[in-house]
C-alpha cells in the first residue's frame, strides 16, 4: 500500500522542466481556401526556425500553407494564437486562422465561445453554425501608419509615391489595420498577374518599412464586394480575414457598401459586419479540417 512518504520520494526526484517533442502533431485546415498548419503547443514550446518553416511551407516538398499558426497556454485567455507567415515571418494576428482556432477549442472544451489572445489583442470566437465561426475582429485602425498616404491616399499620390498601377483606381485607396497592415485598392482589374505584380512592388514599398498586406476589391453592389488579396509573406492567398475586414471599412467610409457586405473571394465567402455601436468589426466564414499529420521536428 504507497503511503504519503513513498509519493513524496517519487515526485523529489530531479525531472527536467519540460520533455523535448521528438515529433509534433498537427492538423491541417483552412479557412476559405486560406491554409493552416496548426499545432498544439499547450504542452511544450515550439520555436521553429525560419528554414523549418520555409521547406514546411513548400507547397511541392513540404505540407504547404499559408501560416504556420501554434496555439500556446495563455493567462488571459483560453489560449494564445501565435503566427507566423510562409516566409517564416512572425505576425500580428490572421483571421481565418482566430476562426479555425477558435473553433478547436471550442471543440474542445465543448462551449460556443472562446477568448484567443494575440500579438494584436485579444479576440472573441463563437460558433455561428456547424464548421461556421465569428470572430470579432476589434476596432478597425486608421491611424496606423504616419505616411502621407496612410489614411486618405489619392490616386495621384499612388502614381508619384508607389509607381504607377496599371489599372483604373475606380475610388480613393485606403490604408486600414485589424491589428495588420493592410492597404486596399478599389479596382475592376484582378487577374492574377495584375495582383502578383502590384501586389508585391507595394507590399516592399519602402513607404511601408514592415511591410503591408495588398487588397484589390471590386465593388460589385452595395452588400457584396470582391476581393483578391496579395499577403505580405505569403503572396497571393484564396482569403484574407483581416483583408477582408479592411476592405469592407474601407468601402463603407467611401459609401460604397452597408455596413454588413458579403466578401467574395477565391475560395468561398466571408460576411463582414462593422457594428456600428461598438466600432467593432464581426467576420463569420467557414472551418474546415483537411488531414492530420505528424512534423519530422
Ligand atoms: N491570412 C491572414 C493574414 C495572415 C498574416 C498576413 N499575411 C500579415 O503578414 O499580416 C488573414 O486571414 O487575416
Amino acid at each position: 500500500m504507497s503511503n504519503g512518504s513513498e509519493s513524496r520520494a517519487v515526485s523529489s526526484r530531479p525531472e527536467p522542466a519540460y520533455i523535448p517533442a521528438m515529433t509534433r502533431s498537427f492538423v491541417k485546415m483552412n479557412g476559405a481556401g486560406n491554409d493552416f498548419v496548426v499545432i498544439d503547443a499547450l504542452g511544450a514550446p515550439f520555436r521553429p526556425t525560419q528554414d523549418q518553416i520555409t521547406t514546411l511551407a513548400d507547397r511541392a516538398s513540404g505540407e504547404g500553407f499559408d501560416q504556420l499558426i501554434a496555439i500556446e497556454p495563455s493567462d488571459a485567455a483560453d489560449a494564445f494564437m501565435r503566427v507566423w507567415n510562409a516566409d517564416g515571418s512572425m505576425v500580428e494576428t490572421c483571421g481565418n486562422a482566430l476562426r479555425c482556432v477558435g473553433w478547436l477549442l471550442m471543440e474542445a472544451k465543448g462551449s460556443d465561445r472562446v477568448v484567443i489572445d494575440t500579438a494584436a489583442g485579444p479576440t472573441t470566437a463563437s460558433r455561428a453554425g456547424d464548421h461556421r465561426v465569428t470572430v470579432d475582429m476589434g476596432r478597425p485602425r486608421l491611424d496606423w501608419t504616419e505616411v502621407p498616404l496612410a489614411e486618405e491616399m489619392d490616386t495621384r499620390g499612388i502614381e508619384l509615391q508607389l509607381g504607377p498601377i496599371d489599372a483604373p483606381i475606380l475610388h480613393t485607396p485606403g490604408a486600414v489595420s485589424m491589428g495588420n497592415p493592410h492597404v486596399v485598392f478599389f479596382t475592376d482589374r484582378q487577374d492574377d498577374a495584375f495582383v502578383t505584380g502590384s501586389g508585391s512592388l507595394v507590399e516592399h514599398h519602402p513607404l511601408f518599412p514592415e511591410g503591408v498586406n495588398v487588397g484589390f476589391a471590386h465593388v460589385l453592389d452595395r452588400g457584396h464586394i470582391r476581393l483578391r488579396v496579395w499577403e505580405r509573406g505569403a503572396g497571393l492567398t484564396k482569403a484574407c480575414g483581416t483583408g477582408a475586414c479592411a476592405a469592407q471599412v474601407a468601402a463603407v467610409r467611401r459609401g460604397l457598401t452597408d455596413r454588413k457586405a458579403t466578401v467574395v473571394v477565391d475560395g468561398g465567402e466571408l460576411t463582414i459586419d462593422w457594428d456600428p455601436a461598438t466600432d467593432h468589426v464581426l467576420m463569420t466564414g467557414p472551418v474546415e479540417v483537411e488531414r492530420t499529420g505528424t512534423l519530422p521536428f
